[in-house]
């Protein structure tokens, strides 16, 4: 897959006073994927959006939407991009229908009342057009903020936080609502601090750290690299310390020596300390154990990892 949709070159963004919110960004994001930036509080992710959106100047660099330069060309760039905010900022008393539509003639768009109806059933809020803002539930509203941000037809969706603060039932509601715009040919840019959303939406998944990208990458081949398993055997009896035999760093005690815990990926495998290497020197040792577990490590350890390496 080699169609990007948004090229990022060498993007530096320092606020006035000084700070520098964002070192050398290079970042290129393909047609029609599900994006999912991670980042800690304060990382630049906003600050990353707000320049792609052209919102707010660059310091240095350059930003291409669809081949407009996001300052140079800012109505042609602007008008492919939706931007669905973190808050649900919203004319109470307007009716659904007028809120979108108003919405779609900010970008100096004529009326198209057809494709208005598309994105409201595309997002069930169609039995609702008529009703007001303020008598919508809090998913509704979410739901409305999406169909103001498609209004005008944009080919890049940015979701920043689209969950934050909603119950799990409607973030798989969300998840949904997002995969299906997917479907329909949108490329989609989210912010998360939800490790599970990215894991459970994302085709590639970028990590920002104190301005810098530091990691991106294909979600399945990031799993599989950076993810490691855990095999926890309870021991019949505890062991003041490892035998010889067992010393390797990917061998540990814990539980005051009533566990023997094996941390492992595929190299482990490749280097012959895999798990039936494992199985056969405890054998020789005499050592037993009574139960085993495994697990294995989670977006969420691959992430903290990550920044705490470059804390
Ligand atoms: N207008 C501004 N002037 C000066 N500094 C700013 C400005 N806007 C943001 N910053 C600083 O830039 C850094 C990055 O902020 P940004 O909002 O982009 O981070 P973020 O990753 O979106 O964080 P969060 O997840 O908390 O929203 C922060 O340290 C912030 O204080």
């Amino acid at each position: 897959m080699n169609d990007p949709i948004i090229s990022i070159t060498g993007l530096n963004k320092t606020y006035q006073g000084g700070f520098q919110a964002l070192t050398h960004v290079d970042l290129t994001i393909q047609r029609g994927e599900i994006f999912a930036l991670l980042g800690p509080n304060g990382a630049g992710k906003t600050t990353l959006i707000s320049v792609v959106c052209g919102l707010v100047n660059p310091t240095q660099g350059q930003v291409l939407i669809d081949g407009f330069d996001s300052v140079r060309d800012y109505r042609q760039a602007r008008e492919r991009i939706g931007l669905v905010p973190q808050e649900l900022t919203n004319e109470a008393f307007e009716t659904v229908w007028n809120t979108v539509s108003f919405s779609r003639g900010l970008f100096g768009k004529a009326p198209n009342p057809a494709h208005i109806e598309k994105v409201l059933k595309s997002l069930t809020l169609w039995d609702k057009r008529h009703n007001r803002l303020m008598t919508l539930s809090g998913g509704m509203k979410r739901r409305v903020l999406i169909a103001k941000a498609l209004s005008h037809e944009p080919r890049i969706l940015f979701l920043d936080e689209p969950t934050a603060g909603v119950d799990v039932e409607l973030r798989r509601d969300m998840w949904e609502v997002v995969r299906g715009l997917r479907e329909s040919g949108v490329t989609i840019i989210l912010t998360t601090h939800y490790i599970e959303e990215a894991e459970e939406m994302a085709d590639r998944i970028g990590v920002i750290n104190r301005g810098e990208i530091v990691l991106v990458e294909e979600k399945a081949a990031l799993m599989q690299k950076l993810g490691s398993k855990q095999l926890t055997l309870q021991l019949q009896s505890p062991l003041t310390q490892l035998p010889n035999a067992l010393q390797h760093e990917a061998l540990s005690l814990t539980a005051n020596g009533h566990e023997l815990v094996y941390t492992y990926d595929g190299r482990q495998e490749e280097e012959g300390h895999g798990i039936p290497a494992l199985l056969a020197t405890l054998e020789r040792e005499g050592i037993t154990f009574k139960d085993l577990h495994t697990r294995q490590s989670s977006l969420e350890d691959i992430f903290v990892d990550l920044v705490k390496e470059r804390a």
